[in-house]
């Protein structure tokens, strides 16, 4: 029997996640055992034409997605904290898996739909919120159980970074590089969170809080985007050996977290300095593995489906091993 999943929106993300079930059948039949099925796709525009195959069911009505019978995982990639969080949340109680690329609403309510979570019995994968195919999240969260650590210091906007390398190496203004960065499907909906810093700053906060299990008091955090650069001062600094690149940084010093999200002129010293596009790049510093840099696409269609469909693929395995779990205890010996 098929595995039945659903996608919430239908944007540059979600269609990147339909068209990544639909090219890799083979991979997810050899992973997981059976087809991966679209059973059902959430729009909010029900006249846009869209890209799917005949027959595939759209609505714009998020309780006859609830309603799909046996559906396994719902794929989330709409904008903004609410209708996202009420709808993930019913998901979960419905006994759903979820994952979501929102980082919006991640980053405000992601504690609270972690313990709803652990509360119904299903898993939340949230890789694609934070630097798109970097796997960022799960080697924090799978791989690093035993380091502390220390500082964590990226590039987490792929739009910041794509117009900052366009404006320096293909002298763009600021307006023409983030109206490449919108046709790419790089840019928010609303791209004033991509230049003013915020988008990065969510990012920064689902990191914080999955490295150090607390939070700095972000009021008081100094959030600043990229979008007071001029050109003049990108080439000054390119002439000078400096690039400015957008960075967001946190870290533990006298038992207190200390970060900032802002562009910084950095040297070819820096580790950032060669991370150049659309890429994404993090640094964490950690108590035994040492330095680490994680880099790649951190926005884009398929860059972000890649982190969501490897998070649905987790998800599923790690549910199937815990029911022949289950099984193998009830067999009497
Ligand atoms: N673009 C990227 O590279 C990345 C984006 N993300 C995140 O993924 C999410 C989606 O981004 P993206 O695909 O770029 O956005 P788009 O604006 O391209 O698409 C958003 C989709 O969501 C649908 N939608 C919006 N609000 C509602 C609603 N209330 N009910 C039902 N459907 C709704 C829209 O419907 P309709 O088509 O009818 O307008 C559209 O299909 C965002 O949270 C974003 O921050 C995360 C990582 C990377
Ligand atoms: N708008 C975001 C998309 C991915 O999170 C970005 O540019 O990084």
């Amino acid at each position: 029997m098929a595995i039945k999943v659903a996608i919430l929106g239908y944007g540059t993300v979600g269609e990147g996640v339909y068209k990544g079930i639909q090219n890799h059948q083979e991979q997810l039949i050899e992973k997981l055992g059976d087809a991966v099925e679209v059973a059902g796709i959430l729009v909010r525009d029900p006249l846009k034409k869209r890209d799917v195959q005949p027959g595939t069911f759209i609505t714009t009505r998020f309780e006859e997605i609830l309603a799909i019978p046996g559906l396994h995982a719902v794929f989330e990639a709409i904008v903004g904290k609410e209708p996202g969080y009420t709808y993930l949340s019913q998901c979960i109680e419905k006994g759903c898996h979820v994952i979501t690329a929102n980082k919006v609403l991640f980053a405000k309510y992601g504690n609270e739909l972690l313990k709803k979570s652990k509360q119904h019995g299903v898993h939340i994968g949230y890789e694609a919120t934070t630097a798109g195919a970097v796997p960022i999240i799960r080697t924090l969260q799978e791989l690093l159980k035993v380091n502390r650590v220390t500082r964590i210091q990226g590039i987490l906007n792929g739009t910041s970074n794509f117009i900052l390398t366009e404006m320096r190496a293909n002298r763009l203004s600021f307006g023409e590089a983030l109206k490449l960065a919108q046709d790419n499907g790089y840019a928010e909906a609303n791209p004033e969170n991509d230049v003013e810093g915020k988008d990065a700053a969510c990012k920064l906060k689902i990191l914080c809080q999955l490295a150090f299990g607390c939070t700095p008091d972000w009021e008081e955090v100094e959030v600043e985007g990229i979008a007071a650069i001029t050109s003049g001062e990108v080439q000054k600094a390119e002439a000078e050996g400096f690039r400015y690149k957008h960075i967001a940084d946190i870290r533990a010093e006298g038992g207190k977290l200390k970060a900032s999200v802002k562009p910084i002129a950095v040297s070819s010293a820096h580790p950032l300095f060669s991370v150049e596009g659309v890429d994404n790049a993090i640094t964490l510093e950690t108590s035994l593995a040492g330095n680490l840099t994680l880099q790649g696409a951190g926005a884009g269609k398929f860059p972000t489906a890649s982190a969501m469909l490897e998070d649905f693929s987790a998800i599923l395995e790690k549910s199937l091993r815990t029911k022949i779990h289950l099984l193998s205890a009830r067999v009497p010996v």
